[in-house]
């Protein structure tokens, strides 16, 4: 594929920041001279071990042009979303002397991204940031909306900064390293794109599941590209979750409870399956939604390979664990449910019963 089959998405400014776009195609790192801009003294290539190569190639090619370049590994996945991890890339910057011209560059999964954007927000109150997503999580969901930070003990990104980056980088020749449980983590939040806003995606899905769970399907392209449209489209009205916003987080509830439950060795997009699932049931309990669109969550989900339950017996745990939800209020707990297919809307302070039903179909 040339240049020419390059895919602008734009994501508009809101609150105070500055618009950017997000860029789907292939050979993309031409892009990011542009992106660096001609203030950048410094960058810093944020990367996780497995990307070791990639990392240091990157390096080494901005270092040919002229800047001072350093590359900073972090550990793989989940483990990269800790304090100490930030720790250690602000020692790194503070070595380097990074200032506030100089740029950021995130290059891994949602992981990497979501701790070189919060190191980016944070380093001198803010220094530019651009993400180079290598997962289909990071592509459609992760690195686009500026939603940045790390997990403490207590919970799942509990620890934060929204800032978005100053572009990003999809490069879809990416996706052929990447280990299938990885790829059909990240179709999760595809899925959860056409459960909200995009229900052909679920079309596309459904037309060839076994196709769609590898970067050479006949519709990875377009999958990713209506995924990255969905967010794109929120974040650019409501980048700080002062409303709409709310709705990217379908299934999430009870994701991040799994997730924290499980000392984040679960993958996020397995987790929040679990919990979409369970927002399906709940919202069907509720009698908001209708039985197809319930058991459709079911039959998209398994067909791709992602799981649907979790143990019965960590339901009081689970409880606990989401009352630190970011849409809790007091001690309201708050779910994203449908009302329809792609009519997502806010279910406020449900029976517990009807909660504990709702898992009732999840548990095993
Ligand atoms: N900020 C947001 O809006 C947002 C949205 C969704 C998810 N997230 C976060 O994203 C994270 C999950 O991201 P993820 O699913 O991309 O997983 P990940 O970043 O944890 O990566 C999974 C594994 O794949 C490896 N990897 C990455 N790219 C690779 C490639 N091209 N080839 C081979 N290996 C590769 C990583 O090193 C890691 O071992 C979670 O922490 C989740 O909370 C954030
Ligand atoms: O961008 C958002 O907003 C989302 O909720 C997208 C989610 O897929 C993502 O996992 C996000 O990191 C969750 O945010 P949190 O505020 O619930 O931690
Ligand atoms: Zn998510």
């Amino acid at each position: 594929m040339s240049n020419e089959a390059v895919t602008r998405i734009h994501v508009a400014g809101t609150a105070g920041t500055e618009p950017y776009d997000v860029l789907v195609g292939r050979q993309l790192l031409g892009e990011l001279a542009g992106l660096i801009g001609d203030k950048a003294q410094r960058v810093a290539v944020i990367h996780p071990e497995a990307l070791a190569e990639t990392g240091e190639a990157l390096r080494a090619d901005l270092a040919g042009q002229g800047y001072e370049a350093v590359a900073i590994q972090v550990p793989n996945a989940e483990e990269a979303k800790t304090a100490e991890v930030a720790a250690y890339c602000w020692k790194a910057l503070g070595q380097s002397g990074f200032t506030r011209t100089d740029v950021v560059i995130g290059v891994g999964g949602g992981s990497t991204t979501d701790l070189a954007g919060f190191v980016a927000a944070t380093w001198l109150r803010g220094v530019r940031w651009i993400a180079v997503p290598t997962t289909v999580l990071g592509m459609v969901d992760a690195a686009v909306g500026g939603k940045t930070g790390i997990n403490t003990a207590e919970g799942k990104n509990l620890v934060g900064a929204f800032h978005p980056p100053a572009g990003v980088l999809c490069d879809l020749a990416a996706l052929d390293s990447l280990p299938v449980h990885d790829y059909v983590s990240g179709l999760a939040e595809v899925i959860k794109a056409g459960f909200i806003a995009d229900p052909v995606i679920l079309d596309l899905i459904e037309s060839d599941p076994e196709a769609a769970r590898t970067p050479a399907g006949p519709h990875t392209a377009e999958l990713i590209e209506r995924s990255i449209r969905v967010k794109a489209d929120v974040v650019s009205s409501d980048l700080k979750e002062s409303g709409l916003r709310e709705i990217l987080n379908y299934g999430h509830t009870l994701g991040h409870a799994i997730e924290k439950n499980e000392r984040y060795k679960w993958r996020h997009g397995a987790a929040v399956a679990v919990g979409m699932h369970f927002a399906a049931e709940l919202g069907r309990l509720a009698g908001r939604l209708d039985d197809a669109t319930a058991d459709r969550h079911r039959t998209v989900l398994e067909a791709v390979g992602l799981p649907l339950h979790y143990r019965y017996d960590q339901w009081p745990k689970l409880l606990e664990n989401m009352k630190v939800d970011k849409k809790s209020r007091g001690n309201l707990l708050r779910f994203i449910v449908l009302d329809g297919l792609a009519k997502p809307t806010v279910l406020e302070g449900p029976d517990p019963a009807v909660l504990l039903a709702a898992y009732g179909e999840v548990g095993e």
